[in-house]
């Protein structure tokens, strides 16, 4: 079963009222692609290339302009139990400053409906249980992408949408994140991770997507795509040298 489908979606932003017709961007541009369960996909593209619009609009915080993206057959917003089903990353400053880690999971797990048990398990998840006593305010950015991560765990999920995980990582937290994502798709969940970092992206992805100009390049197995070289030798082959 493919989970997520994205079907000639296609996004374009303005143009502003009264600026030119010319000022339209087209941040995605007819883009197709599958991500299946039980692999770690790469979501892969330079700055700008449209990665995060494409998140957006599969989680419906974004309306296509055309096209479609669905999840198990379904919008977003039609899901039954969308944060029992998807669990998403997107930006890193849903905080507030003076609430702790550990409080800032109580409420979303109330919000979610979930037992505060879930609470403590999600900690222990993603490694966070020695700061959940500290207010989010003093995090470093690692320890709030760790904490944004237990967030979207709280339900659950079959499927996981993170847009660039790996910012603000330290080698350590990289090499954990690596393994924590296989760990899932070795159960059978679907992981879509975006990443603009190809080398990074080499060690931590089964399969790539990758898009420029929010057009699709190539897709499938990475073993395939990079045919022996490595990631960024057949990216810029396949798009013509311009990273
Ligand atoms: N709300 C918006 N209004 C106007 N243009 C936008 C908006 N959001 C994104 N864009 C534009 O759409 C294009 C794609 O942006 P997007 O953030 O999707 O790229 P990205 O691949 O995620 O980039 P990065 O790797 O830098 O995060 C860019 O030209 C961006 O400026």
């Amino acid at each position: 079963m493919q989970v997520i489908q994205v079907r000639q979606l296609r996004k374009v932003f303005g143009p502003a009222v009264f600026g030119p017709a010319s000022s339209a961007i087209t941040a995605v541009d007819e883009l197709t692609f599958d991500v299946v369960p039980g692999a770690v996909t790469g979501f892969l593209g330079p700055n700008g290339a449209g990665k995060t619009t494409t998140l957006r609009m599969i989680l419906g915080l974004v309306a296509p302009t055309s096209g479609t993206a669905t999840i198990n057959g379904k919008r977003y917003a039609d899901l039954p139990h969308p944060s029992g089903t998807v669990g998403a990353v997107l930006d890193r400053s849903g905080f507030h400053p003076a609430r702790t880690c550990r409080d800032h999971l109580r409420l979303y797990a109330r919000l979610g409906g979930y037992p505060d048990a879930r609470v403590a398990e999600v900690l222990d998840l993603v490694g966070a249980t020695s700061y959940a006593h500290r207010q989010a305010r003093g995090l470093s950015t690692g320890m709030r992408q760790r904490l944004n991560l237990a967030t979207a765990l709280l339900g659950d999920p079959d499927v996981l949408l993170l847009d660039e995980p790996s910012n603000g990582l330290d080698p350590e937290g990289i090499a954990w994140l690596r393994g924590f994502l296989r760990a899932m798709a070795v159960k059978g969940r679907t992981v879509l991770v975006s990443s603009h970092v190809l080398s990074e992206a080499e060690q931590m992805v089964d399969r790539v997507v990758i898009i420029r100009n929010g057009r699709l390049v190539t897709e499938g197995l990475i073993a395939d795509v990079t045919d022996r070289g490595s990631l960024e030798q057949a990216y810029l082959a396949l798009t013509g040298g311009a990273a």
